[in-house]
């Protein structure tokens, strides 16, 4: 469907323009109550809410900039205007932002609301449930004009399902949303003027997937003792709530579960097992139960299934992961025995959470058919992945990610180079560089991943790899006895993104390169704000320039977006 796009990066030569670079323009009206708070250094410890208040911001000021012939001016007959909870607004979405919500403005006053599946260009109608400071968040009632760029949706649970927001947007105009949203970020949380001559150079154009479904090698279900039923059904007499589900959580409901029999995210091997587990669990012969959230009484938790590939056929090897509140492995036997009987089927993993949350990591896990591992390919090396350590999610755009990463690395390849790698998993990052490096150096907080990093350098005979298991957000003055002066640093945080101990650490270190890869665009824009113009609140001055920023879409019609940083030291 879409065209790639060439990956490679044209090096840009330092200049004086770089000290200007930062933006001096005031963060616009909306942007500031929130960007600056959740962006700030004062708070030395990121959180997700942070990055969620970040990416609001970001989205506010966004659609106020989007305003052009008509400033906002959030008054009417000059008096303040705040949309009351309950309000019902006539609205058009302008833009996508904050986990895919449609961005829209109050006619008349520019006052910014939210709204979940809303898609640009729809006209609707929407019911104000939430206010905060500066916006507000609707629920669509109506559609009025559909939005732009239509298409129906290949799911049937696409309307329902929290997965896909945008399956029925045209899959180029949801890389174009994608790829704006990190532009604002980066002018607004990041502080970089686009008004430069050299912006658009640093920002390359979105890499698109070209796998738009199927892509997805791992997907957790969960089982629930509360189906979720569309409200419109709810009135019909026959339908019940009572009914067990397995599937995805409902959109704002975490006890509620969406029964699905099929996704069409993850791999046709992985949907054959969803299909056969839907088909028995239930029957009360088995006498399995769904745990319950409220009640903290039952069996499943979770199902997860994860698709890897048999290095030596290319055929797709399957692990199924059962999640569940005791160790009862003969409630599961029935189970397990119908699943084997599926030829891509090669483990059978019981993980054990006794705790009442509803994660998905056991204290205990359990073999119950085949092999404890799966195995993946990457970039020419093998890597064997157990139930519960990170791998990328979406494998063939993670070839394209890491050739990305490679290239920004811009290693000499004489086996000269120090290579650090932070929060590297599995060591995927760290050992596809290793055989071009003098040694890499692994940090990541899973004990799982760092032996599975240590095991997947011995399974590829690479011996210049050391990985140590660590929290980044506690280091010390001491992290830096570890390793050798790096020439270049990978960081690959999740969500939050750095720690300010470690955004010091690294301004202290002065690694010549740094190529930062990033899941959340609104706290990439915020280190790297850090990195290139400093912490004034703390006197802590910047050291690196920013010289290009790559999004990559890994995740087609989900709001999820990639990118890939290189800096350089200024
Ligand atoms: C986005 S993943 C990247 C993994 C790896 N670079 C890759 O490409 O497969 C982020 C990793 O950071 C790890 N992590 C999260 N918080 C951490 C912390 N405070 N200290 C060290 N590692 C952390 C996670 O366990 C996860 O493996």
């Amino acid at each position: 469907m879409a065209t790639m796009p060439s990956v490679g990066f044209r090096r840009l030569h330092s200049g004086p323009w770089l000290h200007s670079f930062r933006t001096t323009r005031p963060p616009s009206r909306s942007l500031c109550t929130l960007a600056c708070l959740s962006a700030s250094p004062l708070s030395s410890s990121s959180s997700i809410e942070d990055s969620e208040e970040t990416q609001l911001s970001a989205a506010t000021t966004t659609a106020a900039d989007a305003t052009t012939t008509t400033k906002p001016n959030n008054k009417i007959n000059n008096k303040p205007y705040f949309p009351k909870r309950g309000e019902t607004l006539e609205l058009i979405c302008e833009t996508l932002a904050f986990k895919g919500k449609g961005v829209c403005k109050v006619a008349d006053t520019g006052f910014v609301v939210m709204c979940d599946r809303a898609l640009p260009g729809e006209r609707f109608l929407g019911r104000v449930t939430r206010r905060k400071d500066n916006y507000a968040e609707v629920k669509k009632l109506k559609t009025i004009t559909p939005h732009l760029d239509y298409v129906e949706a290949p799911c049937e649970y696409a309307l329902d399902c929290g997965g896909c927001k945008s399956q029925n947007l045209l899959y180029e105009a949801q890389i174009r949303a994608k790829e704006q949203q990190v532009r604002e970020l980066v002018v607004h949380v990041g502080k970089f003027s686009d008004k430069h001559p050299e912006f658009a150079s640093i920002m390359k154009p979105i890499v698109p997937c070209d796998t738009q479904f199927y892509y997805r090698n791992k997907m957790e279900f969960s089982f629930g003792s509360k189906k979720w039923v569309p409200e419109e059904l709810l009135q019909e007499e026959h339908v019940g709530t009572n009914d067990y589900a397995l599937g995805l959580h409902a959109p704002g409901f975490f006890d509620k579960v969406l029964n699905v029999t099929k996704c069409l995210l993850q791999s046709e091997p992985a949907n054959k097992v969803l299909a056969a587990v839907q088909d028995c669990w239930r029957d009360p012969q088995i006498g399995l139960s769904p745990y319950d959230v409220h009640s903290h009484a039952g069996f499943l938790k979770h199902l997860m299934l994860r698709t890897g590939r048999d290095v030596e056929t290319g055929l797709p090897e399957l692990m199924v992961n059962f999640v569940t509140s005791s160790n009862k492995p003969e409630l599961l036997k029935p189970l397990v025995e119908r699943i084997a009987t599926i030829p891509e089927v090669v483990s059978v993993v019981n993980n054990v959470n006794t705790s009442v949350g509803n994660t998905s990591v056991g204290e205990e896990e359990y073999t119950l058919y085949g092999k404890s591992t799966i195995t993946e390919s990457l970039r020419g090396l093998t890597f064997q992945i157990s139930a519960n350590s990170f791998f990328q999610t979406n494998t063939h755009q993670a070839e394209i990610l890491y050739k990305l990463v490679e290239d920004c690395a811009n290693l000499k390849g004489d086996g000269s180079e120090v290579v650090l790698d932070l929060f590297c998993g599995t060591g995927t990052i760290g050992l596809t560089l290793a055989r071009r490096v003098r040694h890499v150096y692994g940090f990541e907080v899973v004990v799982e991943a760092i032996s599975d990093a240590r095991r997947n350098a011995k399974l590829n005979g690479i011996s210049n790899a050391t990985f140590f298991q660590g929290d980044l957000n506690k280091i010390d003055e001491s992290f830096g006895n570890k390793f050798p002066q790096p020439d270049i640093v990978i960081i690959d945080p999740n969500r939050p993104g750095m720690h300010m101990k470690l955004v010091k650490f690294l301004l202290k270190l002065k690694a010549a390169r740094i190529v930062y890869v990033s899941c959340n665009p609104a706290t990439c824009a915020r280190d790297l704000d850090y990195l290139c113009h400093g912490v004034p609140e703390k006197n802590i001055g910047g050291c690196y320039k920013l010289r290009s920023l790559q999004p990559v879409d890994m995740f087609p019609h989900t709001p999820h977006i990639e990118c890939v940083c290189l800096l350089e030291l200024s």
